[in-house]
Protein backbone atom coordinates (compact mmCIF):
# COMPACT_ATOMS: atom_id res chain seq x y z
CA UNK A 1 0.00 0.00 0.00
CA UNK A 2 1.24 3.56 -1.11
CA UNK A 3 0.25 5.22 2.13
CA UNK A 4 0.84 8.92 2.19
CA UNK A 5 3.51 9.51 4.74
CA UNK A 6 3.29 13.93 4.93
CA UNK A 7 0.96 16.16 3.18
CA UNK A 8 0.96 20.09 2.97
CA UNK A 9 -2.80 20.82 2.19
CA UNK A 10 -3.46 24.79 1.82
CA UNK A 11 -0.52 25.76 3.87
CA UNK A 12 0.22 29.35 3.99
CA UNK A 13 2.83 31.64 6.34
CA UNK A 14 2.49 35.22 6.93
CA UNK A 15 5.27 36.98 8.84
CA UNK A 16 5.21 40.62 10.26
CA UNK A 17 8.14 42.57 10.76
CA UNK A 18 8.31 45.82 12.25
CA UNK A 19 7.11 46.64 16.55
CA UNK A 20 4.82 49.94 15.75
CA UNK A 21 3.98 49.89 12.64
CA UNK A 22 3.37 46.51 11.50
CA UNK A 23 4.33 45.40 7.66
CA UNK A 24 2.80 41.78 6.99
CA UNK A 25 4.86 39.35 4.46
CA UNK A 26 3.22 36.78 2.78
CA UNK A 27 5.87 34.07 2.92
CA UNK A 28 4.02 30.80 1.66
CA UNK A 29 0.99 30.87 0.15
CA UNK A 30 -1.62 28.16 -0.65
CA UNK A 31 0.93 25.44 -0.66
CA UNK A 32 -0.14 21.31 -1.72
CA UNK A 33 2.00 18.69 -1.52
CA UNK A 34 2.12 15.24 -0.97
CA UNK A 35 4.86 12.61 -0.65
CA UNK A 36 4.04 8.74 -0.28
CA UNK A 37 5.96 6.98 2.69
CA UNK A 38 9.27 5.56 1.31
CA UNK A 39 9.68 8.07 -1.65
CA UNK A 40 11.60 11.13 -2.32
CA UNK A 41 10.80 14.47 -3.14
CA UNK A 42 13.11 17.50 -3.74
CA UNK A 43 11.91 21.37 -2.83
CA UNK A 44 13.48 23.98 -4.94
CA UNK A 45 14.20 27.94 -5.29
CA UNK A 46 16.28 30.18 -4.64
CA UNK A 47 16.77 32.12 -1.41
CA UNK A 48 14.24 33.78 -0.13
CA UNK A 49 11.45 31.60 -1.66
CA UNK A 50 10.42 30.27 1.19
CA UNK A 51 12.06 26.95 1.67
CA UNK A 52 13.00 26.82 5.03
CA UNK A 53 9.96 27.90 6.29
CA UNK A 54 8.04 25.40 4.69
CA UNK A 55 10.51 22.75 5.66
CA UNK A 56 9.97 24.29 9.11
CA UNK A 57 6.07 23.86 8.65
CA UNK A 58 6.58 20.33 7.20
CA UNK A 59 8.14 19.21 10.54
CA UNK A 60 6.05 21.65 12.78
CA UNK A 61 9.14 23.56 13.67
CA UNK A 62 6.80 26.22 12.72
CA UNK A 63 3.18 26.99 12.29
CA UNK A 64 1.23 27.92 9.49
CA UNK A 65 -1.38 30.88 9.18
CA UNK A 66 -3.34 28.60 7.12
CA UNK A 67 -3.27 25.06 6.39
CA UNK A 68 -2.77 21.82 7.59
CA UNK A 69 0.09 19.13 7.72
CA UNK A 70 -0.53 15.69 8.18
CA UNK A 71 1.74 13.02 8.93
CA UNK A 72 0.58 9.58 7.93
CA UNK A 73 -3.10 10.61 6.87
CA UNK A 74 -2.96 12.69 10.48
CA UNK A 75 -3.59 15.83 11.04
CA UNK A 76 -1.30 17.16 13.68
CA UNK A 77 -4.39 17.89 15.78
CA UNK A 78 -5.23 14.58 15.39
CA UNK A 79 -1.49 13.34 16.79
CA UNK A 80 -1.79 15.35 19.79
CA UNK A 81 -2.28 12.50 22.44
CA UNK A 82 0.66 10.80 20.70
CA UNK A 83 2.65 13.49 19.86
CA UNK A 84 5.80 13.02 21.67
CA UNK A 85 6.03 9.22 19.79
CA UNK A 86 4.96 10.59 16.28
CA UNK A 87 6.95 13.81 16.67
CA UNK A 88 10.70 11.52 16.97
CA UNK A 89 9.56 9.70 13.85
CA UNK A 90 9.71 13.12 11.61
CA UNK A 91 12.88 14.53 11.56
CA UNK A 92 14.62 17.96 10.50
CA UNK A 93 18.12 18.34 9.58
CA UNK A 94 19.14 21.72 9.74
CA UNK A 95 21.49 23.15 6.92
CA UNK A 96 24.37 24.74 9.63
CA UNK A 97 25.23 21.04 11.34
CA UNK A 98 27.65 23.11 13.54
CA UNK A 99 24.84 25.45 15.22
CA UNK A 100 22.70 22.23 15.66
CA UNK A 101 25.23 20.31 17.56
CA UNK A 102 26.85 20.54 20.78
CA UNK A 103 29.71 22.12 20.98
CA UNK A 104 31.28 20.76 23.83
CA UNK A 105 29.68 17.05 23.78
CA UNK A 106 32.29 14.30 22.45
CA UNK A 107 30.69 12.81 19.31
CA UNK A 108 29.82 9.43 21.41
CA UNK A 109 28.00 11.53 24.00
CA UNK A 110 25.92 13.09 20.84
CA UNK A 111 24.99 10.11 19.92
CA UNK A 112 24.60 8.29 22.73
CA UNK A 113 22.66 10.74 25.11
CA UNK A 114 19.50 10.52 22.78
CA UNK A 115 18.92 7.10 22.93
CA UNK A 116 19.91 6.62 26.57
CA UNK A 117 16.76 9.34 26.85
CA UNK A 118 14.44 7.50 24.71
CA UNK A 119 15.63 4.12 24.54
CA UNK A 120 16.63 3.46 27.94
CA UNK A 121 20.04 2.14 25.91
CA UNK A 122 23.52 1.46 28.28
CA UNK A 123 26.54 -0.44 28.58
CA UNK A 124 27.48 -2.59 25.56
CA UNK A 125 24.23 -2.65 23.65
CA UNK A 126 24.50 1.74 23.99
CA UNK A 127 28.12 1.51 22.63
CA UNK A 128 26.77 -0.92 19.83
CA UNK A 129 24.53 1.44 18.32
CA UNK A 130 26.74 4.62 18.92
CA UNK A 131 29.28 2.43 16.92
CA UNK A 132 26.83 1.32 13.89
CA UNK A 133 25.09 4.96 13.74
CA UNK A 134 28.34 6.10 12.80
CA UNK A 135 29.20 3.42 10.67
CA UNK A 136 25.57 3.73 8.71
CA UNK A 137 26.75 7.70 7.94
CA UNK A 138 30.26 7.36 6.75
CA UNK A 139 32.49 8.10 10.07
CA UNK A 140 34.84 5.33 10.02
CA UNK A 141 36.12 3.64 11.95
CA UNK A 142 33.77 4.66 14.37
CA UNK A 143 35.62 4.06 17.62
CA UNK A 144 38.25 6.72 16.28
CA UNK A 145 35.50 9.39 16.34
CA UNK A 146 34.13 8.55 19.83
CA UNK A 147 35.92 11.12 21.63
CA UNK A 148 36.64 14.00 19.05
CA UNK A 149 34.35 16.91 18.97
CA UNK A 150 32.25 18.49 16.52
CA UNK A 151 35.04 20.77 15.41
CA UNK A 152 37.33 17.78 14.24
CA UNK A 153 35.56 17.06 11.95
CA UNK A 154 35.16 18.60 8.09
CA UNK A 155 31.79 20.38 7.75
CA UNK A 156 30.79 17.17 5.17
CA UNK A 157 31.81 14.95 8.40
CA UNK A 158 29.17 17.35 10.76
CA UNK A 159 26.25 16.74 8.47
CA UNK A 160 26.71 13.10 8.77
CA UNK A 161 27.00 13.16 12.34
CA UNK A 162 23.39 15.55 12.29
CA UNK A 163 22.36 12.65 10.01
CA UNK A 164 23.23 10.06 12.93
CA UNK A 165 21.70 12.13 15.92
CA UNK A 166 18.86 12.37 13.51
CA UNK A 167 18.91 8.34 12.84
CA UNK A 168 18.84 7.97 16.52
CA UNK A 169 14.85 8.47 16.77
CA UNK A 170 14.42 5.91 14.20
CA UNK A 171 12.66 8.59 12.17
CA UNK A 172 10.30 7.39 9.22
CA UNK A 173 10.71 11.01 7.72
CA UNK A 174 13.74 13.20 7.46
CA UNK A 175 13.24 16.78 6.23
CA UNK A 176 16.87 18.14 5.03
CA UNK A 177 17.01 21.78 4.66
CA UNK A 178 19.62 22.70 2.76
CA UNK A 179 22.44 20.13 3.48
CA UNK A 180 24.72 20.54 1.42
CA UNK A 181 25.07 24.40 1.28
CA UNK A 182 27.59 24.83 4.03
CA UNK A 183 29.91 21.84 2.85
CA UNK A 184 32.54 21.80 0.34
CA UNK A 185 31.89 21.27 -3.46
CA UNK A 186 33.88 17.76 -3.25
CA UNK A 187 31.80 16.30 -0.20
CA UNK A 188 28.48 17.45 -1.62
CA UNK A 189 27.55 14.35 -3.98
CA UNK A 190 27.97 11.77 -0.51
CA UNK A 191 25.97 13.68 1.56
CA UNK A 192 23.35 13.22 -1.23
CA UNK A 193 24.18 9.85 -1.43
CA UNK A 194 24.14 8.90 2.06
CA UNK A 195 20.20 10.06 1.85
CA UNK A 196 19.82 8.28 -0.66
CA UNK A 197 21.03 5.33 0.71
CA UNK A 198 18.96 5.83 3.73
CA UNK A 199 15.83 6.56 1.81
CA UNK A 200 16.68 3.06 -0.74
CA UNK A 201 17.75 0.66 2.32
CA UNK A 202 15.68 1.41 5.55
CA UNK A 203 12.48 2.78 3.28
CA UNK A 204 12.87 6.56 4.87
CA UNK A 205 10.94 8.94 3.23
CA UNK A 206 13.27 11.76 2.72
CA UNK A 207 12.32 15.40 1.82
CA UNK A 208 15.20 17.57 0.42
CA UNK A 209 15.05 21.30 0.04
CA UNK A 210 17.75 22.71 -1.90
CA UNK A 211 18.86 25.69 -4.43
CA UNK A 212 20.89 23.51 -6.67
CA UNK A 213 19.04 21.73 -9.56
CA UNK A 214 22.08 19.42 -10.09
CA UNK A 215 21.98 18.19 -6.26
CA UNK A 216 18.01 18.07 -6.84
CA UNK A 217 18.29 15.72 -10.40
CA UNK A 218 20.97 13.61 -8.60
CA UNK A 219 18.57 12.70 -5.24
CA UNK A 220 15.63 12.18 -7.59
CA UNK A 221 17.34 10.68 -10.89
CA UNK A 222 16.20 7.10 -10.06
CA UNK A 223 12.89 8.26 -8.36
CA UNK A 224 11.46 10.78 -6.58
CA UNK A 225 9.41 14.42 -8.05
CA UNK A 226 10.43 18.02 -7.13
CA UNK A 227 8.73 20.51 -6.47
CA UNK A 228 10.15 24.46 -7.79
CA UNK A 229 9.30 27.17 -4.96
CA UNK A 230 8.78 30.32 -6.25
CA UNK A 231 7.48 33.75 -4.35
CA UNK A 232 5.85 30.89 -2.04
CA UNK A 233 4.23 29.35 -4.40
CA UNK A 234 4.55 26.56 -5.78
CA UNK A 235 5.35 26.85 -9.37
CA UNK A 236 5.81 23.47 -10.85
CA UNK A 237 5.89 20.23 -10.00
CA UNK A 238 6.37 16.70 -10.81
CA UNK A 239 9.08 13.56 -11.68
CA UNK A 240 12.27 14.23 -11.60
CA UNK A 241 12.69 13.56 -15.41
CA UNK A 242 9.63 15.35 -16.41
CA UNK A 243 10.87 18.85 -14.48
CA UNK A 244 14.61 18.22 -15.83
CA UNK A 245 14.58 17.46 -19.39
CA UNK A 246 11.07 18.92 -20.02
CA UNK A 247 10.64 22.16 -17.84
CA UNK A 248 7.98 24.29 -18.60
CA UNK A 249 7.48 26.95 -16.31
CA UNK A 250 10.37 30.08 -17.65
CA UNK A 251 12.08 29.91 -13.84
CA UNK A 252 12.25 26.01 -13.68
CA UNK A 253 14.31 26.96 -17.08
CA UNK A 254 16.16 29.79 -15.82
CA UNK A 255 16.76 27.46 -12.73
CA UNK A 256 17.96 24.84 -15.11
CA UNK A 257 19.67 27.19 -17.49
CA UNK A 258 21.63 28.55 -14.59
CA UNK A 259 23.24 25.72 -12.96
CA UNK A 260 27.03 25.32 -13.29
CA UNK A 261 28.21 23.49 -16.52
CA UNK A 262 31.91 21.86 -15.60
CA UNK A 263 33.01 21.86 -19.60
CA UNK A 264 34.06 25.77 -20.28
CA UNK A 265 33.44 25.58 -23.88
CA UNK A 266 29.64 24.43 -23.59
CA UNK A 267 29.08 26.93 -20.66
CA UNK A 268 30.40 29.90 -22.92
CA UNK A 269 27.90 28.41 -25.76
CA UNK A 270 25.10 28.24 -23.56
CA UNK A 271 22.38 30.73 -24.03
CA UNK A 272 21.23 32.20 -20.57
CA UNK A 273 17.84 34.20 -20.52
CA UNK A 274 18.52 37.27 -18.39
CA UNK A 275 14.93 38.30 -16.11
CA UNK A 276 13.26 41.61 -15.58
CA UNK A 277 14.34 41.17 -11.87
CA UNK A 278 16.71 38.98 -9.83
CA UNK A 279 14.69 40.20 -6.80
CA UNK A 280 12.51 37.73 -4.39
CA UNK A 281 9.02 39.25 -4.93
CA UNK A 282 7.73 41.16 -1.89
CA UNK A 283 4.21 39.64 -1.34
CA UNK A 284 1.63 40.88 0.81
CA UNK A 285 -1.63 38.54 2.27
CA UNK A 286 -4.51 38.61 -0.20
CA UNK A 287 -1.99 39.50 -3.47
CA UNK A 288 -2.91 38.00 -6.61
CA UNK A 289 -1.34 37.71 -9.76
CA UNK A 290 1.58 35.10 -10.64
CA UNK A 291 4.50 35.87 -8.18
CA UNK A 292 7.00 35.62 -10.98
CA UNK A 293 4.99 38.24 -13.11
CA UNK A 294 7.38 40.53 -11.87
CA UNK A 295 10.55 38.94 -12.82
CA UNK A 296 8.95 37.16 -16.26
CA UNK A 297 9.81 38.16 -19.48
CA UNK A 298 6.40 37.10 -21.43
CA UNK A 299 3.88 38.18 -18.62
CA UNK A 300 0.57 39.42 -19.52
CA UNK A 301 -1.74 42.02 -17.85
CA UNK A 302 -3.83 38.09 -16.39
CA UNK A 303 -0.44 37.33 -14.65
CA UNK A 304 -0.30 40.68 -12.66
CA UNK A 305 -4.07 40.12 -11.85
CA UNK A 306 -4.87 36.60 -11.62
CA UNK A 307 -2.60 33.89 -9.39
CA UNK A 308 -1.74 30.84 -12.08
CA UNK A 309 -2.91 27.95 -10.07
CA UNK A 310 -1.01 24.33 -10.93
CA UNK A 311 -2.37 22.50 -13.59
CA UNK A 312 -1.62 18.65 -14.97
CA UNK A 313 0.00 19.23 -18.36
CA UNK A 314 0.97 14.90 -17.76
CA UNK A 315 0.39 12.01 -15.31
CA UNK A 316 3.64 12.93 -14.00
CA UNK A 317 3.86 16.93 -14.08
CA UNK A 318 2.08 20.14 -12.92
CA UNK A 319 2.85 23.78 -13.55
CA UNK A 320 0.88 27.00 -12.86
CA UNK A 321 1.75 29.17 -15.58
CA UNK A 322 -0.84 31.45 -18.04
CA UNK A 323 1.18 31.72 -20.58
CA UNK A 324 3.76 28.81 -20.62
CA UNK A 325 2.14 27.53 -23.83
CA UNK A 326 3.13 30.07 -26.11
CA UNK A 327 6.63 30.45 -24.71
N1 LIG B 1 10.73 34.74 11.50
C1 LIG B 1 10.63 35.52 10.42
N2 LIG B 1 10.13 36.77 10.52
C2 LIG B 1 10.01 37.57 9.44
N3 LIG B 1 10.37 37.20 8.19
C3 LIG B 1 10.89 35.97 8.03
C4 LIG B 1 11.04 35.07 9.14
N4 LIG B 1 11.58 33.90 8.66
C5 LIG B 1 11.74 34.07 7.34
N5 LIG B 1 11.33 35.31 6.96
C6 LIG B 1 11.35 35.85 5.59
O1 LIG B 1 10.65 34.94 4.77
C7 LIG B 1 11.25 34.87 3.47
C8 LIG B 1 11.53 33.43 3.14
O2 LIG B 1 12.54 32.97 4.03
P1 LIG B 1 13.07 31.45 3.99
O3 LIG B 1 14.24 31.38 4.92
O4 LIG B 1 11.94 30.54 4.23
O5 LIG B 1 13.54 31.34 2.48
P2 LIG B 1 14.57 30.33 1.81
O6 LIG B 1 14.03 30.04 0.47
O7 LIG B 1 14.82 29.19 2.70
O8 LIG B 1 15.86 31.20 1.68
P3 LIG B 1 17.33 30.94 2.29
O9 LIG B 1 17.89 29.81 1.50
O10 LIG B 1 18.02 32.25 2.06
O11 LIG B 1 17.12 30.64 3.75
C9 LIG B 1 12.49 35.75 3.53
O12 LIG B 1 12.17 37.00 2.96
C10 LIG B 1 12.75 35.91 5.01
O13 LIG B 1 13.34 37.14 5.29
Amino acid sequence: MNEIALRAEHVSKVFSQGLFKKRYKLVLDDINLEIKRGDRLVIIGESGMGKTTLARILTNLEVPTEGKIYWFNKSLDEWRRDYSVIRRKVQYIHQDPYASLHPSKTIYKIIADPLKRCEGLSGERLEKRVYDLLEMVGLTPPDYFFNKYPHHLSGGGRQRLAIARALTANPEIIVADEPISMIDMSLRAAIIKLLKDLNEKKNITVILVLHDIGAARYFTYEKGEMAVLYGGRIVEKGSSKEITTNPVHPYTKVLLNSSPIADPELARKRKVEQLRSYDPPVRKPGTQGCPFAHACNYFTDKCLNETPQLEMISHSHWVACHVFENI
